[in-house]
């Protein structure tokens, strides 16, 4: 069933578990987030962010809005599990309102580049909005390192717990990703992956909201290797282990980001496949293993994030 996010993360928030919010920018991933979420019982959060309303609408935001919209609503109204569909990093007003008309169930205002003033004041505003439009909203605080909404952060600035009590209390908003030590991308930590636990649990303390994790992919090493194994150059990638995921759900994270193992996943299993079949040229054949690897590791975080048999 197509839900409000709302409806997802208040139960993982009351319950204690984290839910996956897996990125998509074309059917074949929204296929294997819907089987994965089937086969395990789970809730599933499915995202885009503005690049994958450009690319699936083909430069308009617009048909890629109402594309996703209809694609997703499609599979959610044919089985049990509640899916629901969220606009990731919405940075430009455009983006957002047009998620908002075409019937996303969230959107996030990521304005925490901005002053502190100025990300409370675009974000109640995103609040009145969206929720008039039964609409609920995630907005951010701090900066992860790297590339983000266009921004580049040389470092990551962590939240500050009493602004993220004031941020919540002034905008009313629904969902709050506090930065805490990741960042986007195969290429995360400089040493050793460190998480910044305390500042969780404060936020948390302080906010009693659902809390979204960033970056938080694990760059799962099996399917670097077999994508290394069929010519791809990954040499240095890092991402968040198992266990440091699981210890942030235990201490607030409700929502957990994950679009880079989706990307590894799905490149693994297109570069053995054509490798391996140089005869091929039917895409619903080439793409196939990219689509069950993708599967594979959606349904592995399923269980890591304990969202299995949670409907
Ligand atoms: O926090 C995350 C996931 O982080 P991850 O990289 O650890 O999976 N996300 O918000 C996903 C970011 C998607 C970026 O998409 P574009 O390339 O289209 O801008
Ligand atoms: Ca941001
Ligand atoms: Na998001
Ligand atoms: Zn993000």
């Amino acid at each position: 069933a197509y839900v409000n996010t709302k409806v997802i993360l208040d139960k993982a928030n009351k319950e204690g578990y984290g839910v996956g919010a897996f990125n998509v920018n074309n059917l074949e991933f929204i296929h294997a987030i819907i089987e994965a979420g089937v086969e395990k019982k789970s809730p599933v959060i499915i995202q885009t962010s503005q690049g994958a309303l450009k690319y699936a609408g083909d430069g308009d935001v617009y048909r890629g809005a109402r594309l996703f919209v209809k694609m997703v609503r499609e599979f959610a109204d044919s089985v049990e599990i509640p899916v629901a569909l969220n606009l990731d990093h919405g940075s430009k007003l455009e983006n957002i309102m047009a998620c908002i008309q075409a019937g996303y169930s969230s959107v996030m205002i990521d304005a925490s580049h901005s002053p502190l003033e100025e990300n409370i004041a675009i974000t109640k505003d995103i609040v009145r909005i969206a929720h008039a439009a039964n609409v609920s909203v995630e907005a951010e605080l701090g900066q992860l390192a790297g590339i983000e909404d266009d921004v580049v952060a040389e470092h990551s600035v962590l939240v500050d717990p009493n602004e993220a009590k004031r941020f919540v209390e002034e905008t009313k908003v629904d969902f709050l990703a506090p930065a805490i030590g990741t960042s986007h991308g195969a290429f995360k930590f400089k040493g050793t992956a460190k998480l910044d636990f305390d500042r969780l649990k404060e936020v948390k303390e302080l906010t009693k909201i659902p809390l979204v994790l960033h970056g938080a992919s694990s760059v799962v090493q099996e399917m670097v290797k077999i994508a290394e194994a069929n010519g791809a150059d990954f040499g240095g990638s890092k991402g968040v282990p198992s266990d440091i995921l699981k210890e942030t759900v235990k201490y607030g994270i409700n929502k957990v980001n994950t679009d880079t193992d989706l990307r590894m996943a799905y490149i693994a299993g297109l570069r053995e496949f054509l490798n391996n079949n140089p005869k091929e040229f039917d895409p619903r054949k080439y793409f196939a293993t990219a689509k069950e690897y993708t599967k594979k590791v959606i349904m592995d975080r399923m269980e890591v994030l304990d969202s299995v048999g949670k409907i």
